[in-house]
């Protein structure tokens, strides 16, 4: 199977150099002269610096020799994959469609497999996710992921192709659980961020990570997923890591909002409008997600964190 990754960020390019161990892989950059420079550098030094590319990996800013591929893994952030989608739709057809950012699009309210069944019908969409850094894949560190797709079979052969000796998937056909666990840990990564950069401390956080969770099973819920999806990798096992590392940017985007220092805004942070996605669908769907509404809030600079914090403290005291 040939296979291509569409975006050459960090996560595009730890993906192209790990999957590489399974044969060649074309990694397709919108910018030509960095598609160039990457291509006689063999590093992807703006985005992620030190991890040379092995041989087999061919880094072109051709859109025809992208779709020459039959299975196209998205690495191009969730706000933008929507329109990319539209723009190419005629010779994504029939092809196999594996997401891997993380986030609700603000204007559709969809998660990305929903965005490629909307502009690709006749696409087979899946979605990969879970707790993993670009470096850290790049480095071919022992890592598991979800591979959602809603066809079993073609979830099986996906997870055959895309498995590696040290990138392990598991197969779940659960797509919209998929789709929000890894969307809405990046909204709790960054309350967190917030709690620590401001000083409210570790226990704090432990409550913040406790109570987002139950946000992210409460819009679960409402929105058909499996409970059991939230509780695997790409729900709780990406929480878990977004939540407590400095290598994350929605958390250290957080920690900057908490200890009130600018942040270099050209930086991938999905929880932002993710957040304000969030927020939309909690008032669509009637449910209560405070810990979201506040992200959205500070997020915007709207509130600081002092002002979040009593937001959430005043409300009323409930059963857990
Ligand atoms: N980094 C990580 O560790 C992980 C990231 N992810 C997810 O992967 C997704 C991408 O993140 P990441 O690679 O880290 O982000 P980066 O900021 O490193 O890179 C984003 C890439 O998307 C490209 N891009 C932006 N807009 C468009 C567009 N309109 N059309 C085509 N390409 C575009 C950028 O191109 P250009 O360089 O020309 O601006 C760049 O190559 C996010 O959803 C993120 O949550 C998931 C797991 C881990
Ligand atoms: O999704 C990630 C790890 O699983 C990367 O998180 P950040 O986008 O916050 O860096």
């Amino acid at each position: 199977m040939r296979i291509a990754v569409a975006g050459a960020g960090a996560f595009g390019t730890g993906l192209a150099i790990s999957l590489a161990a399974n044969g060649p892989v074309t990694l397709w950059a919108r910018d030509q002269d960095a598609a160039m420079e990457m291509s006689k550098s063999r590093e992807n030094s703006r985005r992620l610096a030190g991890h040379a590319f092995p041989e087999n990996v061919h880094v072109t800013s051709d859109l025809g020799t992208l779709f020459e591929a039959e299975t196209i893994l998205l690495a191009i952030p969730a706000q933008k994959l929507g329109n990319w989608l539209k723009e190419n739709a005629n010779n994504l057809a029939e092809k196999r469609l594996v997401a891997c950012c993380k986030g609700i699009d603000q204007s559709t309210l969809r998660g990305p497999v929903a965005q490629i069944e909307a502009h690709v019908p006749t696409a087979i969409g899946a979605m990969l996710t879970g707790p993993s850094f670009a470096a850290d894949i790049a480095n071919h560190l022992p890592t598991a992921l979800t591979l959602a797709c809603k066809d079993a079979d073609e979830g099986a052969y996906l997870q055959a192709c895309l498995s590696t000796p040290t990138l392990r998937l598991y197969l779940s056909q659960d797509v919209i659980g998929a789709e929000l666990g890894g969307a809405l840990k990046n909204v709790i990564a960054i309350a967190c961020g917030v709690c620590m950069g401001a000083g409210f401390g570790e226990s704090a956080r432990a409550a913040v990570i406790t109570r987002g969770f139950a946000e992210m099973r409460r819009i679960g819920k409402a929105l058909g997923a499996d409970p059991e999806t939230l509780t695997g990798l790409s729900g709780f096992g990406d929480l878990a890591l977004t939540c407590t590392s400095d290598a994350s940017r929605n958390y250290r985007f957080g920690q900057s909002i908490g200890a009130a220092e600018s942040f270099d805004t050209s930086t991938t942070v999905e929880g932002a409008a993710t957040a304000v996605s969030v927020s939309n669908l909690a008032e669509k769907h009637n449910l209560d997600l405070p810990i979201c509404r506040v992200v959205a809030d500070l997020s915007a600079g709207k509130i600081d964190p002092e002002t979040a914090l009593a937001t959430l403290l005043a409300r009323p005291l409930r059963k857990e």
